[in-house]
């Protein structure tokens, strides 16, 4: 029997984090990172597979392409449905990629109509009215109107998204969602019989999730953040449990690499930082500078890798950010962070770390990119949206692997992460 649910997901952090509610949901799901060769799909033994993409923050027309494979992928490993997740906090500009990824997908697809809503209450994010709430704070206010590549600055999901589309886009606001599957199901036909082909919807809790999942049934195309996952599998008979997949024991050093500037990290790292655990600090400007700033920080890791875990970090304030970006251009001082803090990664690899922790949704994609990792076992949960994960590394060695959502995680998630796995496959 081929897949059930077929996802495609716009980052990596991303992809674990709907990986991790589908798992939770009672799916057994393989995430695989980037889209496999042709003939993989008759090896799958699962209900869902996951296909983390880095189409983000490239050019639309890029982040088209790959979607399109991955689409191509998915249908002939026989998914019955396409699942499209982007970020619980929309992250996208008005040249995309949420809005033209969308229509390719539909167009590929052959269907008229879809929803979008980055809803994930368990993590605070919830759209009301369509607009999002990011904790008790508009989209707008949040620390997200600061993104260095995705800045949001308009909490109102209709015209965001309706400035990607050349769809017209509706809503599906609360009153009706609140009255239930069949009350959603019919103002999705009266939408698309007015000319619609996407609505945002609207969703505060995982009831009205649970609703939702239900009235798209046999939608061939649905897109939302990881929160949907809450309600879809149940479609297919798919009951919740808690029993996350279990992960082989833990080894080898420890060792933390953040290239996240979300609040969120920001918090995380000086916490890090206060509790006088080693850190090296990698400032894009010295790397600019031809400085070797990779060697350095693998020697500084190298001499504390025996005393716990070693924080690598790029993370800094949005006026730091800010200045770097100036100086050096935005996309230019990212693609140099990614690629330092990725082969940081690999170096820490190399030196016997097997416990890894990585922060930023694009950082990670570089870093799991350049360990040559083609894919994850999805694990227990740290905090919502944060699984550990099992990877193989190329020479058949295991590395434990989390991939932290910039946004994601509470206070001490640098230290509870690695007592967390500690306990789970002690
Ligand atoms: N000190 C810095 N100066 C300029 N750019 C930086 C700095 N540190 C990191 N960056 C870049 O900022 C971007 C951060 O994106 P990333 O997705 O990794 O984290 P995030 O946006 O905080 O998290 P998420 O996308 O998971 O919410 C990356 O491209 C990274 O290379
Ligand atoms: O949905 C989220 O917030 C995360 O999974 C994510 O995509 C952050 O990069």
């Amino acid at each position: 029997m081929g897949i059930r649910l077929g996802c495609v997901a716009d980052d990596f952090t991303g992809a674990t984090d709907l990986a991790n509610n589908l798992v939770r949901a009672g799916m057994r799901v393989v995430q695989l990172i980037d889209v496999p060769p042709a003939g993989a799909e008759r090896e799958m033994d699962a209900d869902a597979v996951v296909i983390a993409l880095k189409s983000r923050t490239v050019p639309a027309a890029d982040a088209v392409e790959a979607s399109l494979r991955a689409l191509a992928w998915l249908r002939s490993a026989g998914a019955e449905q396409i699942y499209f997740k982007y970020c619980s906090t929309f992250d996208s500009t008005p040249a995309g990629n949420i809005g033209p990824v969308t229509e390719a997908l539909m167009d590929a697809l052959g269907t008229d109509f879809t929803i979008a809503t980055p809803a994930f209450p368990d993590n605070g994010r919830t759209v009301f009215k369509g607009h999002l709430f990011v904790g008790d704070v508009l989209l707008s206010e949040s620390g997200m109107r600061h993104h260095p590549l995705t800045p949001m600055t308009d909490s109102n999901l209709v015209s965001v998204l309706g400035a990607q589309t050349a769809r017209a886009v509706g809503l599906i606001d609360h009153t009706v969602v609140a009255d239930g599957a069949e009350a959603i199901k019919a103002r999705i036909e009266a939408l698309r019989e007015d000319g619609f082909g996407l609505a945002v919807v609207d969703a505060v809790s995982n009831d009205d999730l649970v609703r939702l999942g239900a009235a798209v049934q046999g939608l061939p195309l649905v897109t939302a953040g990881s929160g949907l996952a809450v309600g879809l599998p149940a479609n297919w008979g798919f009951k919740p449990s808690r029993a996350a997949a279990q992960l082989p024991p833990a080894g080898g050093h420890r060792a933390i690499v953040s290239g996240s500037v979300s609040v969120a990290t920001n918090g995380q790292v000086l916490r890090y930082l206060r509790s006088g655990q080693p850190a090296y600090s990698v400032d894009p400007l010295r790397v600019a500078a031809g400085e070797d700033v990779v060697g350095r920080a693998l020697a500084f890791a190298e001499s504390h890798l025996d005393e716990g875990p070693v924080l690598v970090y790029s993370t800094e304030s949005p006026d730091t950010v800010r200045n770097v970006q100036g100086r050096l251009g935005s996309a230019e001082a990212g693609e140099l962070v990614e690629g330092t803090l990725a082969r940081i990664a690999q170096g820490l690899v190399d030196r016997g770390v097997r416990q890894l922790v990585v922060a930023g949704g694009e950082t990670s994609g570089a870093v799991v990119q350049a360990l040559g990792v083609t894919g994850l076992r999805i694990g227990p949960q740290i905090d919502p949206g944060v699984p550990w994960c099992a990877a193989s590394l190329p020479g058949g060695d295991t590395l434990h692997i989390t991939l932290k959502s910039g946004n994601f995680g509470g206070p001490d998630f640098f230290t509870v992460a690695f007592a967390h796995l500690d306990e789970e496959t002690a």
